[in-house]
């Protein structure tokens, strides 16, 4: 075996898309990974060329191709931001050719989440709405904050994001308001208020509310607000660059290597 057949070998899905190319951009500037390919959908007008041309530079010997099988039967990590319903079936597919699945895809309803858990049976799968150190590290504050905090502290969640994006709350948003409801003891979904408009009648004790800002080219900011009578706490994170989420899916990748089958969060990558 030769030094880099020893190197993971990772998949980019949806490799022109935002966080696609700076999956790219981060899988080739690494030591400790080789990209060897690129998916997406049929029709893509970047479908059989080679990535590097497609996105202005030169060749890199990686053709891009709409067959995610046979992409994935050559990689030891698929890394996915794309949409719902194409990370259900890469999961799938990742699972057949037992490569680490790497998930920062959001919007995900429960049916698609159910479909992920039933692959993740077999092969290893990294899931998370955001895979920065930093905001992995605020849903542990944010954890420690409600648990100490009675239900007289009213907890909101504030996000905001470039004017794309497609999903809200945002996956993030979703991840601190799970975290809030596990540091209460409460039952999340009970609990999640969003999208108030019109006569909404009082705010209901242990609520946990969200509102979503869509604007600009906004890459990602999170408000956990804790209010009660007199005083207010909030713990913020703001992203200024996509590097952060790529680093992390990267280092989920690499990380799931050898483990077993299960699905794992960036908690679990970080060690947090
Ligand atoms: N977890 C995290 O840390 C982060 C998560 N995200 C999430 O990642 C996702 C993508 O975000 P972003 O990059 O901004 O979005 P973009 O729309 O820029 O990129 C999505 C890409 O996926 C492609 N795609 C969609 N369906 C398929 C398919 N069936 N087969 C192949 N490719 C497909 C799209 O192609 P086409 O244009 O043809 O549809 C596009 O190239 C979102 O859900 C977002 O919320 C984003 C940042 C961080
Ligand atoms: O769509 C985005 O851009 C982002 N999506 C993730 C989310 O939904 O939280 C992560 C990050 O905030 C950027």
């Amino acid at each position: 075996m030769s030094d880099s057949d020893s190197i993971p070998g990772i998949v980019v899905t949806g490799a022109s898309g935002r966080m696609g190319r700076m999956l790219v951009q981060t899988i080739l500037a690494s030591e400790r990974a080789r990209l060897v390919g690129a998916v997406e959908r049929p029709g893509h007008d970047w479908i059989g060329r080679d990535l590097g041309a497609a996105t202005g530079g030169a060749d890199i010997g990686v053709r891009v191709t709409d067959d995610p099988l046979e992409a994935f039967a050559t990689a030891q990590a698929v890394i996915d931001f794309t949409a719902p319903e194409a990370t259900v079936e890469f999961a799938g597919l990742a699972a057949q050719a037992r490569a680490v699945h790497v998930i920062g895809t959001t919007g995900l309803q429960d049916a698609h989440v159910a479909k992920i858990k039933a692959a993740a049976r077999h092969a290893v799968i990294v899931r998370a709405g955001n895979m920065s150190l930093g905001v992995n590290l605020l849903t542990q504050l944010t954890k420690k904050v409600a648990a100490a905090l009675d239900t007289d502290w009213d907890i909101e969640i504030v996000e905001a994001h470039h004017r794309m994006k497609v999903d809200a709350p945002s996956g993030t948003a979703l991840m601190l308001g799970e975290a809030a409801a596990e540091g209460r003891g409460i039952a999340f979904a009970d609990h999640r208020v969003s999208g108030r408009d019109g006569i909404t009648g009082a705010r209901k004790l242990g609520d946990i509310g969200f509102s979503a800002i869509r604007g600009g080219d906004v890459v990602g900011e999170h408000d956990v607000i804790f209010a009660a009578d007199g005083e207010r706490v909030v713990l913020r994170h703001l992203a200024t660059d996509r590097a952060i989420f790529a680093r992390g899916a990267l280092r989920a990748a690499l990380w799931g290597q050898d483990r077993k089958p299960g699905e794992y969060d960036m908690v679990d990558v970080l060690g947090l």
